[in-house]
């Protein structure tokens, strides 16, 4: 079986910039795979090269082992995508959004109006299928593009940025949704700021091993690896130290050894040990937060 996305030495250029850099990594089959990156990182380039939307300059990228450039209708049919700028039409109802999407996908009636029952349903719109979009709220919104992206049984899933602007209920909400599709066997490839949500969501895999995260920096994939993979990579452990009104930080192996270290100091004003956690990691790669 073909890796669900594989991407080769991939480079995005405007206007003779570099914005993704000799980009390569494989997703399988199943896999959850988060990816982050501060702004301008080039996430979002990356997945709209993945998903057809924009061509790569140079390298390769294959999904479902269809090429991106030479069969972009059989990539199509492999993926589902929600993009960060909610596109379902305001003007139309839910039922008329899942409903266009099914015949621009050619599912053909009685299965159209079972899958979008079915998905509609799933996502708990099923009482709202009357009322127009633009009478939703922002979760809503989010639930719904998730359901369209679904209608025509994708294999992968494409979510970039998916839970941006949402209350903290309704992100964890969509955590749920995104974990349970995983579980049934859908690939997930999402982009986030958000740590927490890595956090939660690359520990999922099909509930059986962890999912992978790659740190993307300056167009260039910089680490990958398990959670765990990471900690261990760049210790588990952690000392602070305050300097006026910020803070340094140094990593131990583990936690004792970082406990160890701040024993043997005479002084151990304003430092304290803690385990490490993803943003520490970030932080540590990229040298910035993220906002
Ligand atoms: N169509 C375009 N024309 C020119 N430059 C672009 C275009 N699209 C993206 N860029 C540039 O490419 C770089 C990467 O942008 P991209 O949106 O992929 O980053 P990102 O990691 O998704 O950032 P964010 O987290 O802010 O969404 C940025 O410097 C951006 O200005």
């Amino acid at each position: 079986m073909p890796s669900a996305v594989c991407v080769q030495h991939v480079q995005k250029t405007y206007d003779k910039i570099p914005v993704v850099n000799d980009l390569s990594f494989t997703i399988e089959s199943g896999e959850i795979f988060g990816l982050l990156g501060p702004n301008g990182a080039g996430k979002s380039t990356t997945i709209r090269m993945l998903t057809t939307l924009t061509r790569p300059t140079e390298g390769q990228i294959e999904i479902a082992g269809y090429d991106v450039v030479r069969q972009p209708a059989e990539v199509k049919q492999n993926i589902g995508v929600v993009l960060q700028q909610t596109s379902v039409d305001n003007d139309l109802t839910v039922w008329e959004n899942m409903e266009l999407h099914g015949r621009l996908h050619h599912i053909t009636n009685p299965r159209r109006q079972t899958l979008i029952n079915q998905w509609l349903e799933y996502v708990e719109l099923a009482q709202r299928r009357d009322s127009p979009v633009k009478t939703l709220s922002g979760g809503m919104k989010r639930r719904l593009q998730i359901a369209r992206a679904l209608l025509h049984q994708p294999k992968i899933l494409f979510l970039d940025e998916p839970t941006v602007g949402l209350d903290p209920q309704t992100r964890r909400r969509l955590w749920e949704i995104i974990r349970d599709l995983n579980r049934q066997g859908m690939t997930m490839l999402l982009t986030t700021h958000y740590m927490d949500e890595v956090e939660v969501l690359c520990d999922a895999y099909g509930a059986s091993q962890p999912g992978r995260i790659g740190i993307m920096d300056c167009g260039k994939l910089i680490e990958l690896g398990t959670l765990q993979q990471l900690k261990a990579n760049h210790g588990e452990g952690l000392l602070m130290k305050q300097i006026g009104d910020r803070f340094e930080y140094k990593f131990f192996p583990t936690l004792d050894d970082a406990n160890a270290y701040l024993d043997s100091l005479p002084d151990k004003t304003g430092m304290m040990v803690r385990p490490s956690n993803l943003e520490d990691i970030f932080v540590e790669l990229t040298g910035r937060q993220l906002d």
